[in-house]
């Protein structure tokens, strides 16, 4: 049976107790619980973190913060609580249904930044596109470009939906309901994607495993299944020069970069700021030949 959540602390204080006392009180939950207090804090008054903490530090407390503080020490994500989660240079909203974005999938935009240089990718494929994350955080990243984001889940598209059009990017974003790259005709310049990569058996914190959709974590047995059936699309979705940048488990280097290789592809890793191997950036391998001759 699993424990009821901590009572949150009352209302009726100024911010600043509040904050301390929340923070407390979520340290069991949460690896980051002053931050988590101050983002809901700052929800509960409607402001940004920046303007919580320099001007309202000594206004009284909201009677909606006890409510948001109740909900995080059930362990739902934060980023539902909140509806809303930054993302590169972009700001997302999520809920229910739908992944919350990780600050390491940023890995993925980066690396496509260092490949292209100063060259820009004229169209984009996400596969797995979740709320719009990597699709488009790489559209307000290159203005000139246009592309398409895929995902199996309705729910995860209505979120990319609603994200496209809030970031002003409804006319180069579009959006397609789909099983990977099956269906989608053409060849992009950029292919980036975040499958799911979580093994069936894995351990995971109380907030993902009792929250997050499965769809969008689990892959098989050994977390391989979704790369097993992306790899072999690549080839014939990747425009000349282009580059697909998928992510990767800690300890699933080796084995999807053998996936990869197998179409044949050349294949190079990334590592995240935390130092762990977390993306591979794939070209072809006739490319890399013709570039190194
Ligand atoms: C790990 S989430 C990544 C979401 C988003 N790209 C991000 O990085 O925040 C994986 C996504 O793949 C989607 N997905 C799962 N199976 C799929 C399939 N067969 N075809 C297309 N998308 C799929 C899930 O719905 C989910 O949105």
């Amino acid at each position: 049976m699993t424990a009821p959540p901590p009572t949150p602390p009352a209302s009726g204080r100024g911010v600043r107790v509040a904050l301390a006392s929340a923070t407390t009180a979520l340290t069991p939950v949460s690896a980051t619980p002053r931050l988590d207090a101050e983002l809901l804090m700052a929800h509960a008054l409607g402001v940004s973190r920046e303007t919580l903490l320099l001007q309202r530090l000594d206004s009284p407390t909201p009677h909606s913060f006890g409510p948001l503080l109740a909900r995080r020490l059930a362990h739902e994500p934060i980023a539902y609580i909140t509806g809303s989660r930054a993302f590169w240079t972009i700001e997302l909203a999520v809920g229910p249904g739908v992944l919350v974005p990780r600050a390491d999938s940023e890995t993925l935009i980066e690396a496509a930044v260092e490949h292209f240089g100063k060259g820009n990718p004229k169209t984009i494929l996400d596969l797995g596109t979740g709320p719009g994350t990597l699709l488009l955080a790489a559209l307000d990243q290159w203005p000139g470009a246009t592309g398409l984001g895929v995902d199996a889940s309705p729910e995860a598209l209505a979120y990319a939906e609603r994200n496209r059009l809030a970031l002003g990017l409804g006319a180069r974003a579009s959006l397609q309901r789909g099983d990977w790259g099956e269906g989608v005709s053409g060849a992009f310049d950029l292919i980036l994607s975040n499958p799911p990569y979580i093994g069936t058996g894995e351990e995971l914190p109380a907030e993902v495993r009792d929250h997050e959709p499965g769809a969008a974590l689990f892959a098989g047995s050994d977390g391989l299944d979704d790369y097993r059936r992306i790899a072999p699309q690549l080839p014939r979705l990747l425009a000349p020069g282009g580059a697909a940048i998928l992510e990767i488990g800690a300890t699933q280097a080796a084995a999807v970069t053998a996936l990869l290789e197998a179409q044949s592809l050349a294949v190079a890793l990334r590592h995240d700021l935390g130092g762990r191997p977390r993306a591979l950036i794939a070209t072809r391998s006739s490319e890399l030949v013709t570039r190194r001759s």
